[in-house]
C-alpha cells in the first residue's frame, strides 16, 4: 500500500479497535499515535472540537503527518450534561472505566427510569498538516439510557451501562459490527470518509 499513512490521535484502545475496524477495509494506513511517540495533550478545550483539535495538532505536529481525533463523551440529561467533556476523568486520574461507571450509578442512584437519558457525542476532526487552517470537522450523537447495572462484555467505557430502546440491548451487548454501524463514532467516521473522498478540492 502506498497511501500516507494517517495517525489516530488517541491512547485509547477501544477507540483504536473501532477506528481500524472502519478504516482498515478502505485502504488507509492507519496508525495509533504511539508508533510516533506523541505524547498525552492535556485537553484543555471546553467543547469536544478544542480538545480534539488541540489531539490532532499534536500528533500532526509530531508525526509530520495527517492526523485524525476523536474527543467523545457521554451527556447525562437529569446530570444537567454531565460527565460531558469530563466523561474520562469523571472518576479522577488515573482515567478507569470501572470506577468511571460506579460514579456515574451513584450520580444517578435516586433518578428512576424514564429519566435516565442521554447521549453520547463524538467530535472527528482531521488536520491534513499541523497548521491546517480548515480542520475538517464532523459531529454525531447517539441517545439512550443509563441502566441501573451493567450488562454485557463489549464495547468500552460507558457501553455496558447505556441502553438502547429500539435495539433492547445494551451497547455492551451489540456484535461490533453492529455498533460500528449504529454508534456516535461510526457515524461520524462514515460522514468524515465521505467527505475526504470528495477530494481536496472539494471544499
Ligand atoms: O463509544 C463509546 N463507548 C463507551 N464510552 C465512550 C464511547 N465514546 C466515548 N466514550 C467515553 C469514554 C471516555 O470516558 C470518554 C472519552 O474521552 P476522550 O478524552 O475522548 O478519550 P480518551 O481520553 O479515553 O482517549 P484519547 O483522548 O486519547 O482519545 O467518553
Ligand atoms: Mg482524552
Amino acid at each position: 500500500m502506498t497511501s500516507t499513512p494517517l495517525i489516530l490521535a488517541s491512547g485509547n484502545a477501544g477507540k483504536l479497535r473501532e477506528f481500524h475496524q472502519l478504516l482498515a477495509p478502505l485502504g488507509l494506513d492507519v496508525r495509533p499515535q504511539a508508533e510516533y511517540d506523541v505524547p498525552e495533550v492535556e485537553e484543555t478545550g471546553l467543547t469536544f472540537v478544542e480538545n480534539a483539535l488541540l489531539k490532532a495538532r499534536e500528533a500532526s505536529r509530531v508525526s509530520g503527518l495527517p492526523a485524525l481525533a476523536d474527543d467523545s463523551g457521554l451527556e447525562v440529561d437529569a446530570l444537567n450534561g454531565a460527565p460531558g467533556i469530563y466523561s474520562a476523568r469523571f472518576a479522577g486520574e488515573p482515567k478507569s472505566d470501572e470506577r468511571n461507571n460506579a460514579r456515574l450509578l451513584e450520580r444517578l442512584a435516586e433518578v428512576p427510569e424514564g429519566q435516565r437519558t442521554g447521549r453520547y457525542w463524538c467530535v472527528l476532526v482531521y488536520l491534513r498538516h499541523a497548521e491546517d487552517p480548515v480542520p475538517l470537522i464532523v459531529q454525531r450523537s447517539w441517545k439512550g439510557e443509563i441502566l441501573a447495572h451493567p450488562r454485557g462484555e463489549g464495547g468500552f467505557g460507558y457501553d455496558p451501562l447505556f441502553w438502547l430502546p429500539e435495539q433492547g440491548m445494551s451497547v455492551a451487548e451489540l456484535s461490533s459490527a453492529e455498533k460500528n454501524r449504529l454508534s456516535h463514532r461510526g457515524r461520524a467516521l462514515q460522514a468524515l470518509v465521505e467527505a475526504l473522498g470528495q477530494g481536496p478540492g472539494a471544499r
